[in-house]
């Protein structure tokens, strides 16, 4: 699978303030790629620097093998960005919020008027595209600031923390149709300091943190090379966390016990001959999912801070 784009070594300088140092990554074709991290950890910049909005100091990007600092309006035509802030006119409607943006982005007459009609679907809100934008909810005018990215439907789609603040059914919105997205082939790169959102949508991730990636590769990957492997056991009367073998770390939650172990189905074996041995009543007995916050926690020491 070819890559379409290439970040290598960007360092990025605000005065004294080093907002990148060295950040490299590459992203897959048809891929949607989660750049995850704590606010301030450079996402941002990052993504203003692959979308020529600002320029790095030091380093090379490529999109669809172009360079950003040689193609840059090549590239744009390609390249859907949607900016953390919602940047619409209130007053207009959202239909007229888009043929604005179409234009800019060099579509017009009937196939914009087209192109307005399927975007607006996509984001699920057909209905509401003669509306004023001052009458949307923040989640819907984030979903329109999203359509008016797809318009010239670009074969990358930058999103930059698109679902921050915003109700639980534009969210789904979202989610939906960035799996519409990414069905019909179209590249992604999705930032978010919301793990279980690289979770549920992406195919490989990079970790960034002060200015820096950490770790980088398949979700796959990452969840089976550094997430804590562990079992939750709860047991009516286990008022303590039974002491076995290949347990390296036991702690309460809620009304059970969590037990960190290197290999599950042996822990699950030793927790189910004691719950046994004691004739103890089972109220559960799982293994519990490997998650991307016990990779952040493993590689960088801290929980991720919001
Ligand atoms: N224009 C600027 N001038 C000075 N410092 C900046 C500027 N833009 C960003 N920074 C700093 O650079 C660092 C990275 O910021 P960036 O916005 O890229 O982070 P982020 O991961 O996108 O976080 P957030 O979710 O808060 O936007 C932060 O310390 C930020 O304060």
């Amino acid at each position: 699978m070819s890559n379409v784009l290439e970040v290598n070594r960007l360092v990025k300088r605000y005065g004294d303030k080093i907002a990148l140092e060295n950040v490299t990554f590459s992203v897959k074709s048809g891929s949607c790629f989660g750049l995850l991290g704590p606010n301030g950890a450079g996402k941002s910049t990052t993504m203003k620097i692959i979308t020529s909005i600002i320029e790095a100091n030091e380093g090379t990007a490529a999109v669809f093998g172009k360079d950003i600092r040689k193609e840059a309006d090549a590239i744009r035509r390609q390249v859907g960005y949607v900016p953390q802030d919602i940047t619409l006119y209130e007053k207009l409607s959202a239909r007229d919020n888009l043929t604005f943006f179409g234009e800019l982005y060099g579509v017009r007459g009937k196939e914009l008027k087209t192109r307005i009609d399927e975007v607006l679907k996509q984001v699920g809100l057909s209905e509401r595209g003669d509306d004023a934008i001052s009458t949307f909810s923040g989640g819907m005018k984030r979903r329109i600031n999203i359509a008016a990215a797809l318009l010239h439907k670009p074969k990358l789609v930058i999103l930059d923390e698109p679902t921050v603040g915003i109700d639980p059914q534009s969210r789904n919105h979202i989610f939906q149709m960035i799996r519409e997205l990414k069905a019909s082939g179209v590249s992604m790169i999705y930032s978010t300091h919301y793990m279980e959102e690289v979770e549920a949508l992406c195919d490989d991730i990079a970790i960034i943190d002060h200015g820096k990636v950490i770790v980088q590769g398949s979700l796959d990957h990452l969840l089976g090379t550094y997430a804590t492997q562990a079992i939750y056991m709860e047991a009516e009367g286990l008022t303590q966390a039974p002491a076995l073998p290949g347990v390296n770390k036991a702690y309460a939650d809620g009304k059970g016990w969590v037990l960190e172990c290197s290999n599950v189905l042996e822990t699950m074996g030793g927790a189910s001959r004691i719950l046994e041995e004691r004739g103890l009543p089972v109220k559960s007995l799982e293994i519990m999912r490997p998650s991307l916050e016990s990779v952040f926690l493993k590689l960088t020491g801290t929980t991720l801070r919001d």
